[in-house]
């Protein structure tokens, strides 16, 4: 069964309307944008977050030391690099990892051979900041032979396109934050119904 990350999450509602869900994964935004929290925010938010689910921090070339703090005092489970951070960098830290690769051509997919992190997130390119744009984009991208099992698509999903996501890409996860937002803010009632909808689905 696809696994299912809501990202961005800023209030303990609705981390908890995610979890209750069945959730697989929750993500902290800790780099500019306007879903950002601090370090003793998402320390509150991930009160609410079972072990069995897994907490995901998303950095834009942070520093070490501002990885390094956030997992420990979160904690977290996994680290996301949604910047220009180099294999060489996220080796050094060592830390689970999450690489993300903004895909505005087929070509961006190739990179992918050279990434050595335990996940790949394809996402569509940044707007405003470098994640969470709401856009979609071109998924027969990934047609070709990619590693599946370490896959996490993302970009623009919603319930009206997430069953077709999943049956066009076969990723391990997918993860959505505007989709499951009304006005700029995370909605209980869409968290539940993206949830369901993916759970539903055969991988
Ligand atoms: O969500 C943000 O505001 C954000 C800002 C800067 C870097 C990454 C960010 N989000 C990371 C995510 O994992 C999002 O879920 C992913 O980009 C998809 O977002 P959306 O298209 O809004 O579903």
């Amino acid at each position: 069964m696809t696994k299912v990350k809501i990202c961005g999450l800023m209030e303990p509602v609705h981390v908890q309307a995610a979890v209750d869900a069945g959730v697989d994964a929750v993500g902290f935004v800790f780099a500019p944008s306007r879903r950002r929290v601090a370090i003793a925010q998402a320390k509150e938010l991930a009160r609410h977050v079972p072990e069995d689910v897994m907490k995901i921090g998303v950095f834009v070339n942070a520093t070490r030391e501002e990885i390094e703090r956030a997992y420990k005092e979160v904690p977290l489970d996994y680290i996301q690099y949604h910047g220009g951070e180099s294999t060489d960098f996220i080796q050094k830290i060592g830390l689970p990892s999450i690489k993300v690769l903004s895909v505005h051509s087929a070509e961006d997919v190739m990179g992918v051979s050279g990434l050595q992190s335990d996940y790949v997130l394809f996402d569509a390119p940044g707007v405003e900041f470098n994640g969470g744009s709401g856009k979609v984009f071109e998924w027969g991208y990934l047609a070709g032979e990619l590693p599946r099992n370490r896959m996490i698509l993302a970009g623009g999903l919603h319930a009206l396109n997430v069953r077709e996501a999943i049956r066009q890409v076969r990723p391990f996860m997918v993860d959505v934050s505007s989709g499951v937002e009304v006005e700029g803010r995370k909605d209980e009632q869409l968290i539940r119904e993206f949830v369901r909808i993916v759970k539903e689905e055969e991988s």
